[in-house]
């Protein structure tokens, strides 16, 4: 017999928690159904615990660059050595993951505590279609629960895509690592081996570099980060290898072998003849995420996928099924938790506040999409790249100003000058169309120019406005001096 509900909501993501939250706050009997764990990928094995021992990784950096700064902390029986470079330290790999541990559980118990405050059912199972107003939950221990509802909606978000390596069977499991399981790691891998240069591989890259661990990272593409501008990868790749990471580029690994006294062994091609083999204690496989739609049975609900699994929608997040929504990463990139949440925002307006349409119905179109890769400096980026830029608008004049990090006095002030900005914009009219700060706290710089875009504030009035010095955002005044 089938439990009657008004909304169902698969997937507990960025999107699934609070949009079930908002269909209970308002009056709508709502199961949440949810296989592994409330908060989804963010909270639990992305954004939340990662940034968290970023942080451990920015301590660790700073406190060996003390003597820059004049601060020594190497103590010889209580003589500190004034002439040492570099502060020399220990990383207690147990307390940083125990810091982590605690912040994701936390935030995860925020989540269920504010479902349940909102009158959410929580049924934790595997959730699969029967028709298009009818999902099965499989829950382990326990029968198999039959819900059905007018409106289904669907945040089943990615996970990580596993190893496809030749040989990759021969290496003990506990060493091959995806992007969850590297963060249980109680002690800091002699050399890391990493497969892909993008989000992940430059972010857990760098942390395990400062934590102490030798890195590789071998990168299919010819450039880190793949759709970033290559002027703005080449200056990233310049600081990891400055901090002592080695990157392969245009390399493909073929095979992998393991020896129990040597470790790990990557065999790489590469375009351009330079085949190497590296050797390390553990591999980190981050060579991009796969939606989580198998189980899902779709076909059962006529809910069309693309070939690669992602679930088809129109702008409205419609399926192709009536009544049936899908928000989140599964729908396809860019799969970021901010983005998870405005797909929220959208039906929150389209089926609750706004459903009698009294005003206009909100869509994913023209969304001004910025995102921050946490390495130290920051990658940060909104609107359009510049090759974008040409490409969208043939017809528009499109400039570019380009400022190394070392012309910002907060930055050299801090001894943190590493990286430049870039910024996109119509020279005609003064829009700006894209920006980029590849620095420190770029992030925040890129939001004060994400809000002028949002505003649409031209680059004239960043150029002539009055920033407090000696401010990062100052560097607003000047950035545009470099425009060609
Ligand atoms: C290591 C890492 C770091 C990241 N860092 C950032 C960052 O700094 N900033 C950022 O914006 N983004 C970051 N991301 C991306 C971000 O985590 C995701 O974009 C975000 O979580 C949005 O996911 P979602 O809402 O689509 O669903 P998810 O958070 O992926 O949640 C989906 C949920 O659905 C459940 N589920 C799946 N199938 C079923 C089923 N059949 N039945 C029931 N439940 C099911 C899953 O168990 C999961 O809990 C990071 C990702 C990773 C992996
Ligand atoms: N700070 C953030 O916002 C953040 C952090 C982590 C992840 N994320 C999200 O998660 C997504 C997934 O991250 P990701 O890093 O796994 O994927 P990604 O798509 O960003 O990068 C994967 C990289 O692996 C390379 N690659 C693929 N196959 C390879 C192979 N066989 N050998 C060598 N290189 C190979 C690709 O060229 C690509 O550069 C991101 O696209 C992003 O949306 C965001």
């Amino acid at each position: 017999m089938a439990t009657k509900y008004d909304c169902i909501v698969i997937g507990s993501g960025q999107a699934g928690g609070p949009l079930a939250g908002a269909f209970a706050k308002a009056g709508k009997k709502t199961a949440l159904v949810e296989r592994t764990h409330i908060g989804g990928c963010c909270v639990n094995e992305g954004c939340t615990p990662t940034k968290t021992m970023v942080a451990s990784g920015r301590v660790a950096y700073l406190a060996r660059r003390g003597p820059d700064y004049g601060v020594h902390l190497t103590s010889n029986a209580g003589q500190f050595d004034l002439l040492s470079t570099e502060n020399s330290l220990k990383v207690d790999m147990k307390k940083v993951r125990e810091r982590k541990r605690k912040i994701v559980e936390s935030f995860r118990g925020g989540n269920e505590r504010r479902l349940k405050e909102a009158g959410v059912d929580i049924l934790m199972g595997e959730g699969s279609f029967i028709n298009a107003n009818t999902v099965k939950v499989k829950i382990e221990g326990a029968q198999d629960v039959t819900i059905t509802a007018e409106t289904i909606c669907i945040n089943t978000g990615e996970r990580p895509s596993p190893p496809k390596i030749t040989g990759i069977e021969s290496v003990p499991k506990e060493l091959v690592l995806d992007s969850a399981s590297i963060m249980e790691l109680d002690k800091v891998p002699k050399h890391l081996l990493v497969v892909g240069g993008g989000y992940i591989g430059v972010e857990f890259g760098q942390l395990f570099r400062r934590l102490g661990a030798q890195v590789s990272i071998v990168q299919r593409g010819s450039q880190l980060m793949p759709r970033e501008d290559r002027d703005v990868t080449e200056t990233l790749h310049q600081i990891l290898s400055d901090d002592g990471i080695n990157i392969l580029l245009n390399s493909s690994v073929d095979s992998v072998t393991y020896d129990s006294s040597k470790g790990i062994t990557l065999s790489t091609h590469s375009k351009d003849g330079n085949n190497q083999s590296i050797t390390g204690s553990h591999l980190l496989y981050a060579a991009g995420r796969i939606p989580n739609t198998e189980a899902l049975n779709l076909d059962a609900a006529g809910i069309q996928s693309h070939a690669k699994g992602y679930i088809i929608c129109n702008e409205r997040l419609e399926t192709t099924a009536p009544g049936v929504y899908v928000l989140g990463d599964v729908k396809g990139p860019p799969a970021f938790t901010h983005i998870s949440y405005d797909d929220f925002r959208i039906l929150q307006a389209n089926l609750i506040t706004n459903a009698n349409k009294t005003t206009e119905v909100r869509t994913i179109a023209n969304r001004i999409i910025p995102y921050v890769a946490y390495t130290d400096p920051q990658l940060a980026h909104v609107g359009l790249h510049e090759s974008e830029a040409r490409e969208k608008y043939p017809g528009r004049k499109i400039k570019t100003a380009k400022m190394p990090m070392n012309y910002v006095a907060r930055a050299l002030e801090t001894d943190e000058s590493r990286g430049l900005m870039k910024a996109v914009v119509d020279g005609d009219s003064g829009e700006i169309l894209g920006f980029t700060c590849l620095g420190i706290e770029g992030g925040e710089v890129m939001a004060v120019v994400q809000m002028a875009m949002v505003g649409g504030v031209s680059y004239e009035k960043l150029r002539d406005g009055i920033w407090a010095h000696p401010s990062l955002a100052e560097s607003l005044n000047n950035i545009w001096g470099f425009l060609e």
